[in-house]
């Protein structure tokens, strides 16, 4: 039997006998052996019996006898861990086999009788909590049937002994709610099911009273019952038990809810039917989008629906204005429609796309699978929380294997309800209209994120991160690191088919990445539309800036977008000098910024004022009036490609001018939208000196790499997490539109491949200027800088001793008694360099005093005729006051000046219309 036995667990890779039981039987063994000896007499049970019964002899045969059939007892006990449980078990069995119908009430009062102490397992009376524990029972117990019982503290036990019939549980149970119950999980682990859903699946003989046992103050050192997680639980308790309902859905919530939360799988392998008469049809590779009159018989179907059809033949590659297309009017119109809604500007472009093999493929490892190991690290980790009295589960479709993290999926489950199964007469989990387990305690989430660090010390993981729940998910995520990460390019995020819809859309599409379950993430600039990018050195800022360009490059002629870039590292933008998206020469001096931010200010209120001629609202709006007036043969809009200033560290900006470099980029983040301007800004100082609350509140979508404190974190993004980031790519994307960012594993771009996709596009500006008849070394000339966007250094000896506003400083610092650079600007309508330059200016001359240990006010030495008007401490605290209060006023005044005042309605000029 024990080969038997042991063949089984090695093939079950369980243990299924233990040792003590092995030895106890063997004591058994030689115990019946003895007791047949003593029945039958000596010389007939074997000499083993012989010296077995060698201690009896002349004892007197009874005693031998109850001696030994005793110690078979006690020992069969221990043997089989027999409980008081086991022997009701048998004694309701065979009850019932032998028994004569129902019992009656009597019957009930009579194990009332029997029931255990209802002392047993209760507080000491002089627990601190015995008090609260009383009140407690006041209001829920009736309190003339149990005045003798509330002399007590709450007693679990006295629980049990109503639950024992099958019909008086109910009410008994709902009426003793507060009491907290005993606890015994011994018995309920022990029967060898695994999880709740076990039970499920088997009938279990498990008494009523086990279940009641269970009580998770027992285990827990929240026992006080004013915490409010223990009201809670007293709140719980009063909700009517039995089978509920399931909960009608809410649409609107559960919309809500998932919304953003996965990128649903896209197919374009079709074609996507705009209209009747159109078809948006994949271009092959990397080509742009090509548009397609319909066959007559589609057309003919009703309908204005966007919806796949199967796909055609393929067509030639053009992307030709509607016009030169040999096809009925009526269609070729809504071709132009749909060309202008997708982006495209209607003009033949002589710009040639780049192929999709500058890019590196990725290597053809594919991606980790479920395995053995996931599955036993599901185990583990369920394992882990029933080890903390927490019930929840981890099932196989719940775990998501993205490239450089694995994402476990825990479901709170809870204590199921059980009710006794009328045929088998065993208790069995209650189950709804549905089939779904009904929970009689639910597990909170909160006890699962608070096992953070145990599920990370057996997890054995460098950092864990735990999200609960996960948007559109019934369950709280768990993250670790995948040992079998692998890179993700960005040439396969470009090829996949989500990026594929995407730029069909925008001409701003962005590939981002993978998520954590391995489906591609694209992000869309024109709708972000700006993005704050924030991390630690090294995190990947800039590989994610060079995956930003490379995908804008990859689908976007100069004629649809333009590009401006800062780079005060001078090392990480450098290669792209000289492409022709470009409208100056990457920037690296500080100095120059200011221009270029003014730069493009000036060409937003330009375009504001041209839309606004033209009674159209955005650029999207423009492209489509121009798309309408080429058809009808008008070329007198030009094309307005949009633009995206790229700035790589924004703390070296903020450094130089603070107040001038944030409100201008306020103002663009505001309003440049609706113009087709957009703001890429990263940093890798995520403090508040540098994305200051404004520079936030206008830069909505975010991303966050590994942080170092959860307070970075919470800089960027509003929320924890970002400091258990893996670095190398790894980033938390926060979109505008979204309550909780998404965990992402960012597409790498090497050197070597941006490089390449700078020299196709700098080798293409002689053939194009060819193809236009332009000389191709002006040509190479003007690809440097576009009229109108030449930089100049806003050098800070611009403001000569005989500045025209030193006088006016003179007088303002003696009139006030005290000099300030804030006080400059508010008085004299300066910007912040200007001001701390005439500061410097008045302190040559002598007339006001160097700044004392960093503050910011200074002392005036030459009071000239009017003198100093002594001011007191007093008065100086109260300046001060005024001082920060008149310079907060400035600042939300400048950033929202052109919210209140928008640009006024002036006839166009021939300059504006010849952009
Ligand atoms: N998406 C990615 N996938 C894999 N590795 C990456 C990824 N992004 C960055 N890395 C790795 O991290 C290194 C540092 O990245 P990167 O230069 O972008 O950091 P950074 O945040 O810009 O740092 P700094 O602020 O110092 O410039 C890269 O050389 C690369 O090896």
């Amino acid at each position: 039997m024990f080969a038997v036995t042991r063949l089984c667990e090695s093939l079950r890779n369980e243990q299924l006998i233990r040792n003590s039981m092995v030895f106890g039987l063997v004591v058994l063994c030689l115990l019946v052996l003895l007791e047949s000896r003593l029945i039958m007499g000596p010389l007939t049970a074997g000499a083993l019996a012989d010296v077995l019964a060698l201690p009896f002899q002349g004892w007197p045969p009874a005693v031998g006898h109850v001696l030994v059939i005793g110690l078979i007892l006690v020992v069969t006990i221990f043997t089989f861990r027999i409980t008081f449980a086991h022997v009701l078990m048998v004694y309701r069995f065979i009850e019932r086999i032998i028994g004569d119908g129902p019992r009656g009430e009597e019957e009930d009062e009579e194990e009332l009788d029997v029931a255990p102490s209802r002392f047993l397992g209760q507080r000491p009376q002089f627990s601190r909590y015995s008090a609260a524990s009383k009140a407690a029972l006041d209001d829920f117990e009736d309190a003339d049937e149990r005045e003798d019982e509330l002399e007590l503290p709450s007693t679990p036990s006295r629980r049990q002994s109503p639950s024992r019939s099958g019909k008086a549980a109910p009410a008994a149970r709902a009426s003793r709610q507060p009491a907290a119950p005993l606890v015994d999980e011994e018995i309920y682990y022990d029967d060898g099911f695994n999880s709740y859903d076990d039970y499920s699946d088997k009938t279990i003989a498990i008494e009523p009273e086990e279940y009641e046992y269970e009580d998770e103050n027992y285990y827990f050192d929240d026992e006080d019952p004013l915490n409010d997680i223990n009201l809670h639980k007293q709140h719980i308790s009063m909700v009517p038990r039995g089978v509920h309902d399931p909960q009608p859905l809410d649409i609107t919530d559960h919309t809500g809810a998932t919304r953003g939360a996965r990128q649903q799988a896209l197919s374009f392998d079709d074609q996507t039917v705009i209209d009747d008469d159109v078809v948006l049809q994949p271009a092959p590779g990397n080509e742009p989008l090509i548009l397609e009159p319909k066959p007559r018989a589609e057309a003919a179907k009703p309908g204005r629906q966007i919806r796949q059809v199967a796909p055609n033949p393929p067509v030639p590659v053009q992307r030709q204005a509607s016009a030169a297309t040999p096809a009925v009017s009526a269609a070729s119109k809504k071709m132009a429609a749909a060309v202008a809604s997708a982006n495209t500007p209607n003009i033949k472009s002589s710009w040639q796309l780049p192929k999709i093999d500058v890019l590196q493929a990725p290597d053809s490892m594919k991606q980790q699978i479920f395995s053995e190991d996931t599955a036993a690290l599901a185990k583990l980790i369920q394992d882990t929380l029933r080890s903390f009295r927490v019930e929840a589960e981890v099932r196989e479709e719940d775990i998501s294997i993205g490239p450089t993290i694995i994402r476990f999926g825990i479901r709170p489950t809870g204590r199921p309800q059980m009710i006794v199964d009328e045929k088998s007469g065993k208790m069995v989990p209650v189950r709804d209209a549905s089939g779904q387990i009904v929970y009689e305690t639910r597990t909170r989430v909160s006890r699962i994120m608070a096992l953070q660090n145990d599920l990370a010390l057996v997890l054995e993981a460098k950092t864990i991160r735990m999200e609960a729940p996960v948007p559109g998910r019934p369950y709280v995520g768990v993250e670790i690191p995948n040992k079998n990460s692998r890179l993700v390019m960005l040439r396969e995020v470009l090829e996949s088919k989500e990026f594929h819809a995407a730029k069909v859309k925008s001409k701003l599409s962005i590939g981002l990445g993978k998520d954590v379950a391995g489906q591609v993430r694209v992000g869309d600039l024109a709708k972000m539309p700006h993005l704050l990018i924030a991390g630690a050195t090294g995190a990947g800022k800039s590989v994610m800036i060079n995956a930003i360009i490379a995908s804008i490059l990859m689908q976007s002629t100069p004629d649809d977008v333009r590009l401006l870039m800062v780079d005060p590292k001078m090392v990480e933008l450098n290669m792209y000098n000289g492409i022709p998206h470009l409208l100056s020469p990457v920037v690296v001096e500080v100095e120059k910024v200011v221009s270029l931010l003014k730069n493009a200010i000036a060409e937003m209120e330009r375009r504001y004022r041209l839309f606004s001629q033209l009674g159209v609202r955005n650029l999207e709006g423009y492209r489509k009036l121009r798309a309408q007036k080429l058809t009808q043969g008008d070329t007198s809009l030009n094309n307005l490609p949009a633009i995206v200033i790229i700035i790589d560290e924004l703390a070296d900006l903020m450094m130089a001018a603070p107040e001038e470099v944030e409100g201008m980029i306020c103002r663009l983040a505001q309003l440049a939208r609706a113009t087709g301007i957009h703001l890429v800004v990263a940093t890798q100082r995520p403090s508040v000196d540098v994305i200051t609350g404004l520079i936030k509140a206008n830069i909505p979508t975010r991303i966050s790499f590994m942080v170092s404190s959860a307070v970075d974190s919470r800089t960027i993004i509003d929320m924890g997490g970002a400091e258990r980031l893996l670095g190398r790519g790894d980033m938390l994307y926060l979109p505008a539109d979204a309550g909780r960012p998404e965990r992402i594993q960012g597409a790498f771009l090497s050197d070597e491949e941006a490089q390449r996709l700078a020299d196709f596009w700098r080798q293409q500006i002689v053939q194009h200027a060819l193809a236009l008849g332009i000389d191709p070394n002006a040509a190479n000339v003007q690809s440097q800088v576009e009229p109108g966007w030449e930089l100049k250094v806003e050098q800070p000896d611009e403001f000569e001793l005989e500045d025209e506003l030193l006088d006016r400083a003179e007088d303002v610092v003696r009139e006030q008694g005290r000099a300030s650079i804030s006080l400059l600007q508010r008085r004299l309508k300066v910007g912040y360099s200007r001001a701390a330059r005439l500061i410097d200016l008045l302190e040559q001359r002598g007339i006001i005093g160097q700044s004392v240990d960093g503050g910011r006010a200074r002392e005036v030495y030459d009071h000239g005729q009017r003198g100093g008007d002594g001011h007191s401490l007093a008065d100086e605290a109260d300046d001060i006051m005024v001082e920060e209060k008149a310079r907060n006023d400035f600042l939300r005044n400048q950033a929202s000046r052109f919210q209140h005042n928008p640009p006024s309605r002036t006839p166009i000029d021939d300059d504006e219309m010849d952009m």
